[in-house]
């Protein structure tokens, strides 16, 4: 009776909510992870290769919570059936809305399945499984592009996210990746706000042996990114980084700020900035979705890294923020160590998350 109520109601939010989007909310609280980050990058933070026969396993690792709570619920519930009717449709829907792929992803899901259902297509657990994956790697791959940072020089990647995101964090990792491919990169400094925020991109910048543009705790960020405008130009550098603040003293403030930042950057760089990558924290779960919701409408974002997947079971929300939003998801973070930001690749991740 109990386990019927809740189906019950799942089913009730699903048609309440299909085809009207998410619930509309406006917070954009920081990371529950936000604090003082470390001034230097993390201890635990080692160099390590880039790629290799460990590579998949390592992003398997970083996927765990997330393939033990999404992948290994629909397991329990799948395999070794042999007979798939609407019940059990009915519970994966459940399974598939409390994992953060997002109700009208799950919607869509759940309405591709029943058709197949219909058809006959789904004889047992095992062909369930397999449709389930190739419809989640089909919603992945329609919004996804790699971030060609090749077209322009300089190439200006503006980001921007809520405090304790992992910003910081992502640029330093972006920058030791474009200067291993041979790019000169320049790092801008314009989250003001935070007394150690330029110190902590400094800290990143030394490993790579990448410049910081910066000015005094408090200046304009806008004069911060003019300077790093100028000097990206005049140094001839590939790739111009900028690190903006996650909190203003108010929403309006915040937003307001990155549309200025936008403006002076296109002012002394015509078309750009060529990317605005939004960073967020992938165990934020909805409220992540909030945020892409809010900076899509205000920033003009073009793409998203979505970070600490490793410390998660909430990773289906790489399907809900691409997919609801139509943006790419350039980069996925799997860990604190500088290697450990990936180029996502959607076919990579459904593996990852499907193989046994
Ligand atoms: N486990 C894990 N931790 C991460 C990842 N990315 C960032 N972090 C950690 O998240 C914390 C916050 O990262 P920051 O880069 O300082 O975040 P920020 O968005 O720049 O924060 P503000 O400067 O306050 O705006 C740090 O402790 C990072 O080590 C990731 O992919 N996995």
């Amino acid at each position: 009776m109990e386990q019927q109520e809740k189906k019950g109601f799942f089913r009730g939010l699903v048609d309440k909510i299909a085809g009207a989007g998410q619930p509309q909310t406006n917070d954009i609280e920081p990371s529950p992870t936000a604090g003082e980050p470390p001034a230097t990058p993390s201890a635990g933070a080692e160099e390590r290769p880039d790629s290799g026969p460990g590579f998949f396993s390592r992003l398997k690792n970083g996927l765990k919570k997330t393939k033990d709570g999404l992948v290994g619920r629909i397991d329990a519930l799948v395999l070794g059936k042999k007979e798939i009717d609407a019940d059990t449709l009915e519970e994966l829907e459940e399974i598939l809305i409390t994992s953060d792929i997002g109700v009208k992803t799950t919607v869509e899901l759940i309405r591709s399945l029943e058709q197949r259902l219909g058809r006959n297509e789904l004889k047992d657990g095992a062909a369930l499984r397999a449709a389930l994956k190739a419809d989640i790697l089909a919603r992945l791959n329609a919004h996804h592009s790699v971030l060609d940072t090749d077209t322009r020089h300089p190439f200006v990647l503006l980001v921007i996210g809520v405090n304790g995101v992992g910003k910081t964090t992502t640029i330093g990792k972006l920058a030791s990746r474009f200067t291993g491919n041979g790019k000169r990169v320049l790092l801008a400094a314009a989250d003001t706000f935070r007394a150690a925020a330029a110190e902590q991109l400094e800290a990143w910048g030394e490993r790579s042996g990448v410049d910081v543009v910066r000015h005094k705790e408090g200046a304009d960020p806008s004069a911060v990114v003019f300077d790093a405008c100028k000097a990206a130009v005049a140094r001839q550098v590939d790739i111009l980084i900028v690190d903006t603040a996650g909190r203003l003293h108010t929403k309006v403030n915040l937003m307001e700020e990155m549309k200025k930042i936008h403006r002076v950057i296109g002012r002394e760089i015509p078309g750009a900035p060529h990317e605005t990558l939004l960073v967020l924290d992938a165990a934020t779960g909805q409220n992540a979705v909030s945020q892409a919701r809010l900076f899509k409408e205000a920033a003009g974002v073009t793409g998203i890294a979505l970070t600490k997947l490793d410390g998660t079971a909430k990773g289906g929300i790489v399907v809900a923020v691409s997919h609801e939003f139509g943006l790419p998801v350039r980069y996925i973070g799997v860990g604190e160590a500088i290697d450990d930001l990936r180029d996502f690749n959607p076919q990579e991740f459904t593996d990852a998350l499907f193989q046994a």
